[in-house]
């Protein structure tokens, strides 16, 4: 929820100005106003999708262009609308329920219960479960939706999905299932081809996590749900998981169909509590489904990928610790709708179907193995038990020597026509809704889902129960369908430029490994380098000067803080101080407190201390290299975001106590390794002393570092064991610090607004006093580009016991 705000000039006080002046409410501002990147997520995706949108640019960008060769007698999707079409904007609500759904609802006659034929290993209908603690398993990408997203307390999780979230990307999720609920979808095949033979060598483009996807490859970067698209197009597909029935894999999978869209049965968490959501019809308009539609009619290309767990693929993945590979372009060949059985009322629900064919342009694909003797590389050959040495065939070479990484503009035409014009599968039109459908399995019936005849047998308007085999010659390669693009598959390697900032954007992406084909999340603060062998680039950040860090303006219509004139937060008089060798600097302590309810605590405050010495900058710029051996940590196991390890969005460094949130003892080193961690934490202490006659004394300090987009989700530090006190030093770029309401506080999340704000300046030191801050508040740091802060905290022995040695 966005605090309700109005407009008002505010006006702009330099430091100085305002020392000591008894300031206005500064609540009464729009946070719209604000940059996108500098609000955190749930505000920055509003404002995004509040942006005016071209229609001609989208249309431009995703329409073929004009077709060689085409045959003007073909029509266009645009003049009539086969089956399956993207509706028009004033179809949507129209389509919402169909015809074909108000007579599925009154049929009592469900088809065949294949769960009840299978006995007991068929599939229930779940009833929500309380679960305390759920053993982690990960649930088919393609099918689950993801779950809404718990507390964000970090004694419950210790990362958000704030954490990894940046502004290209869809958040990831955490996707947990209890035991219990690892129900295998109903409608699937058994793999009868296990044994998988290992791969012949490992993919040209691979990666063991989900986020080293999403960060690594551009035509991928979907944490949840099978369907990237972009602007409604599809630039990556999933294929995870079991297949649904009539899946195939042809042609040495030349030739791919796949259900898709999402709105499968799906398992939601929230609160420790798991419920199940039942299948649900897809619609042409539901988002994925669209965008999908929209490549079919348009030829445009998209990339599949696949997991370990698609069952269709003839190779084991897992034998290489391979967990996702991409397989390459392709285009859609068919689409069309038709019924599955499902675990709901009526017993069924109306599903996509997508036929994908390898574009041509693009070489043969890497997984055919073309030493096998009588290798037809249009049929593709069946995979034979792979020699280990040629397993071990090194990608490089395989890279080298033609992969479908990249699509020539030379070798492809571009037909533009839609496989249901006339040349393929003997589409026909329907005598009652007037739209052809493909001609799919052995008899014809309407695959339109508005239409009162959809799947019902044309001569006795039965359902129709089984379709049977698909029609021969349907599973055909059809003439190849693309727009004249040169399109790459390949991730671009990471270019060191000359005076090009080293902390930007590019360089907080995975990289592609040249060697191994693997995809890596940038770990490491110092380089960029492969997770699975020796490959590494090094990026030396050179340190920088207090001038260079300090520099970079927040264009924030506020000076220091923003208050939500309803949050009930009050600030005290702003105060100046002195510091330093004897002379008295003019500095601003900023005490805010909550009047009611909440912070009614005097002890509860927030004091932002601001050095404003150019002493105080020089002693701090040492600080920088020290944090500089920061790595991204791991993420707790508690939580799989889509498969295998999952980083932060920062890179942390921790000295003096163990810090759970870091990983404990693994990723903490003692003071005397950190001198410059250990300047910090005498600065802040010196400084609290100093502004609030506080006598703190830390046994810990965060460090965390930014590049450009990186920032850290909401939480708050209420662990047991913790504070009271946390002060944190702010060095580099300025930084937006937000506070909300703790969600136990905000059950409905009606003041899930923002309710304060912080601007945090190089040297600002910001002191959270008491534990009401933790608790009754989560903040979020969003810089505005490379910064690095440390947190000083007093961590107790509590802290240090293991939660389940807790009463
Ligand atoms: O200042 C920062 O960057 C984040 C500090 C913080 O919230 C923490 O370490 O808990």
């Amino acid at each position: 929820m966005v605090p309700s705000v109005k407009r008002q000039k505010v006006a702009h006080h330099s430091i100085y100005e305002a020392v000591n002046m008894k300031m206005e409410n500064y609540g009464e501002i729009d946070l719209h106003s604000l940059p996108p990147h500098l609000l955190p997520n749930e505000l920055e995706a509003e404002a995004a999708t509040s942006q005016p949108r071209s229609k001609n640019r989208r249309r431009n960008r995703h329409r073929p262009m004009a077709s060689i060769g085409s045959d003007s007698s073909i029509s266009r999707p645009s003049q009539r609308r086969p089956v399956a079409a993207a509706p028009l904007e004033s179809d949507i609500d129209k389509r919402k329920l169909g015809p074909a759904q108000a007579i599925a609802n009154s049929i009592e006659a469900p088809i065949e219960d294949e769960a009840n034929r299978a006995g007991s290993s068929g599939y229930r209908i779940i009833t929500p479960v309380q679960s305390p603690i759920p053993k982690i398993e990960e649930y088919s990408l393609n099918s689950v939706s993801p779950p809404v997203d718990g507390s964000t307390d970090r004694s419950h999780y210790l990362h958000s999905r704030d954490d990894l979230f940046t502004m290209d990307e869809e958040a990831p999720v955490k996707i947990v299932k209890p035991e219990s609920l690892l129900t295998p979808p109903l409608d699937f095949v058994l793999d009868t081809r296990f044994p998988k033979p290992k791969l012949p060598h490992l993919p040209p483009i691979w990666a063991e996590s989900r986020q080293e996807i999403c960060e690594g490859f551009d035509w991928f970067r979907s944490y949840q749900g099978g369907v990237y698209h972009v602007d409604n197009a599809v630039k990556g597909y999933m294929l995870g998981g079991f297949a649904a029935r009539r899946d195939v894999f042809e042609h040495g999978g030349r030739f791919i169909i796949s259900h898709g869209g999402g709105k499968a049965e799906s398992v939601i968490c929230r609160d420790g509590l798991y419920t199940s959501a039942q299948a649900s019809d897809q619609l042409a308009e539901d988002k994925s489904v669209r965008a999908l539609l929209e490549n079919y009619w348009t030829g445009r290309p998209l990339v599949l990928v696949i997991d370990d767990k698609y069952v269709l693929f003839p190779y084991d993945l897992t034998a290489d610790g391979v967990t996702y590979a991409v397989l390459g372009f392709y285009t859609i060949a068919y689409a069309w709708a038709e019924y599955q059985l499902a675990n709901n009322e009526t017993g069924r629900v109306i599903r996509y179907k997508f036929a994908f064919q390898w574009c041509e342009g693009q070489g043969d694909p890497w997984w055919l193995d073309k030493s096998v003797e009588g290798y037809n590389s249009e049929a593709g050959s069946l995979p034979q038990p792979v020699q280990a040495s040629a397993a071990e065939k090194s990608v490089e070479t395989v890279i080298s020597t033609g992969l479908p990484l990249k699509i020539s503009e030379a070798e492809l035409y571009s037909t533009n026509f839609s496989p249901l014009d006339g040349f393929f599968n003997s589409p026909q039109i329907c005598n009652v809704c007037h739209i052809p459908s493909p001609h799919v399995y052995s008899s014809w019936f309407c695959l339109e889902p508005d239409c009162i005849v959809f799947w019902r047998d044309p001569i006795n308007q039965e359902l129709v129960e089984d379709p049977g085999e698909y029609k021969p010659g349907f599973l055909e390669l059809i003439p190849p369908r693309s727009q004249l693009e040169d399109l790459v598959l390949l991730p671009e390697p990471v270019v060191v430029a000359k005076n090009e900032p080293l902390t930007g954007y590019a360089f907080t992406r995975g990289v592609h490994c040249p060697k191994c084909g693997r995809l890596s999340c940038r770990f490491q603060w110092k380089k960029l380098s492969c997770l699975k062998c020796s490959w590494e680039q090094h990026v030396e950040i050179p340190k920088r000067s207090a001038e260079n860090l300090r520099a970079g303006r927040l264009p924030v219509p506020f000076e220091k803080f923003y208050l939500n004139s309803s949050s009930a937060i009050i600030h005290g008089p702003l105060t100046s101080f002195g510091f330093g060798n004897g002379g008295r600097v003019p500095a601003i302590k900023l005490a805010i407190r909550r009047q009611t309810k909440f912070l009614s605590d005097i002890k509860n405050r927030l004091t932002l201390v601001n050095s404003g010495s150019a002493d105080g900058h020089s002693e701090l710029t040492n600080v920088c290299p020290q944090a500089l051996v920061a790595v991204r940590n791991v993420a707790t196991d508690l939580i799989v975001v889509g498969r295998g390890t999952l980083l932060t969005n920062y890179f942390s460094h921790n000295a003096g106590e163990p810090y759970q949130y870091v990983g404990g003892d693994a990723n903490t080193v003692p003071f005397e390794e950190a001198p410059a961690v250990s300047d910090a934490r005498s600065l802040i202490q010196k400084r609290i002393r100093e502004a609030l006659q506080l006598n703190a004394s830390f046994n810990e300090v965060l460090s965390c570092a930014y590049m450009e987009r990186q920032r850290m989700a909401f939480h708050s530090d209420a662990e047991v064991g913790l504070g009271p006190l946390v002060a944190g030093l702010s060095l580099g770029s300025p930084a937006l610090m937000h506070f909300r309401l703790h969600r136990k506080y905000d059950p409905e999340y009606e003041q899930r607004g923002i309710q304060m704000t912080v601007v945090l300046r190089h040297g600002d030191i910001l002191v959270m006093d008491g534990a009401g801050v933790q608790d009754f508040y989560e903040h979020t740091v969003v810089p505005n580009n490379f910064r690095i802060a440390a947190t000083a905290r007093q961590i107790t022995k509590q802290h240090h016991v293991k939660k389940e040695e807790t009463p």
